[in-house]
């Protein structure tokens, strides 16, 4: 059901979090159409169908160490043959026989163990092995990885060294990712001068939309600077339209709420798109909003950097991720201690500023707050290592208590 003016206005009931990330992901319709893109640009992007080995992996039974290749499990061997690394050609083996091998050489054939050279005595083309070896030792089998057509890279998922490292080595040279998707940035507000002009009274920099752009600045994503809309309807509303028509999605901060100047709502309805998520229990992060001008997703972040953050984090990245082709991945909070106490119950989930200071005595990692919860502060970021994340309905905390903690590194990916 979409949110309309009204509910705007009056004090609505708070969307909990997990109903705002339903919304979220269901008010797109779905990823952004797929490419044919080389391996060489594949870092980021999103994979949009499983990929499959077309060969073994490895290829071929190969030695594991630098040692000796044995065509029977006794302690006296004559070496035949050397095979390094590459060799096109390999001997056949028969019992009493070895051959010099290097790691990762072809085994040759009737070679059942490998032994490393270090436990062994080489006397001419003679080797005698200090202690027994067992059949198979040393050897990496043909397909012990991955046999030939099984799925090497699934879809949905965004592709890192790991993908690239195993493409390569099965040979695959390209592979079907989505499009970029193109998320235009806006900030509103009177109130905001551009990074560097110098500030006149009652302005202040505007933060969000390098914050946002820096969080969004991703391989699987084109951004689109939409700069500063003023806190002027008419003017926000054909600016929307504008980035509508060019972006997949615009992420825009502030405006969110029940100000005067708050015309972000007003100015999506105006220009005939719909909201439908409004007001979420998240503290900071609350007025959050979100819906669709036309065929453009629409982020609406509320215009506190760090709400803002956190409003993306929670919200926000479930839509663009759903857009972007990736397959739904709850945050989940490491569990941790907490070196704070506070008053509860709160009714909104509470995500803070947090620092590790060591861990307890059951091995949980203690978690102080920074900041005394100022939305606006960007301070308490920059000494923190993550966010403590404090559930709604929590009773009282004491120290050591349990909650939960999100590194940025899971959080934001800042
Ligand atoms: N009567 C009420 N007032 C407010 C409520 C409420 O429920 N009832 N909610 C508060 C909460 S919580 C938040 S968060 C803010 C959100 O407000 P908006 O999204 O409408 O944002 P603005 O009013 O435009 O700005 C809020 C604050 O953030 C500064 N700001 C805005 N954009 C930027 C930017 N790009 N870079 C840096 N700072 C920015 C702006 O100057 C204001 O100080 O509303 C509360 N009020
Ligand atoms: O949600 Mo506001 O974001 O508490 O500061």
């Amino acid at each position: 059901m979409s949110v309309l003016a009204r509910d705007l206005c009056a004090d609505p009931a708070l969307l909990s979090i997990a109903a705002a990330q339903e919304q979220a992901a269901v008010l797109v319709a779905g990823p952004v159409e797929d490419e044919l893109v080389p391996l060489r640009e594949l870092a980021g992007r999103v994979s949009s169908e499983s990929v499959a080995t077309p060969t073994p992996l490895p290829p071929f039974d190969h030695s594991a160490m630098d040692g000796y290749a044995l065509a029977g499990l006794g302690r006296s061997h004559v070496v035949r043959a050397r095979l390094a690394a590459g060799a096109e050609e390999t001997p056949t083996l028969v019992p009493g026989e070895a051959a010099r091998i290097l790691t990762g050489a072809p085994m040759p054939a009737g070679a059942i163990a490998v032994v490393m050279q270090e436990r062994v005595r080489r006397e001419g083309d003679r080797i005698t092995l200090e202690a027994d070896v067992e059949a198979g030792a040393n050897i990496r089998r043909r397909g012990e990885d991955v046999a030939a057509g099984e799925v090497i890279v699934p879809a949905a998922v965004r592709l890192d060294a790991r993908h690239i490292a195993i493409l390569a080595a099965a040979g695959v040279t390209q592979a079907r990712v989505r499009r970029r998707v193109r998320i235009g940035v806006l900030s509103t507000g009177d109130e905001l001068a551009r990074p560097g002009e110098p500030l006149t009274p009652g302005r202040i920099h505007d933060a969000n939309r390098p914050m946002l752009m820096a969080i969004l600045n991703r391989p699987s994503h084109e951004i689109v600077d939409l700069g500063v809309a003023p806190d002027e309807p008419a003017a926000l509303r054909r600016l929307l339209l504008d980035a509508a028509a060019r972006c997949d999605a615009i992420v825009t901060s502030g405006a969110t709420s029940v100000g005067d100047e708050d015309h972000l709502a007003a100015a999506v309805f105006a220009g005939g798109g719909r909201l439908e998520l409004a007001r979420v229990a998240l503290k900071p992060g609350k007025p959050v909003v979100a819906g669709t001008l036309r065929g453009a997703v629409l982020i609406g972040l509320p215009g506190n950097p760090f709400a803002a953050l956190v409003a993306h984090v929670l919200v926000g990245r479930v839509a663009l991720e759903r857009l972007a082709g990736l397959a739904p991945k709850p945050l989940r909070p490491l569990p941790a201690s907490a070196g704070f106490s506070q008053k509860g119950p709160g009714g909104r989930t509470e995500f803070a500023p947090a620092a590790l200071r060591g861990v307890d005595e059951r091995g949980l990692m203690v978690v102080e707050k920074l900041g005394r919860g100022g939305s606006a502060r960007l301070a308490p970021l920059i000494a923190a290592d993550g966010l403590a994340v404090i559930p709604a309905g929590r009773a009282d905390i004491r120290i050591g208590d349990p909650i939960g903690f999100l590194p940025f590194e899971a959080a934001a990916e800042l």
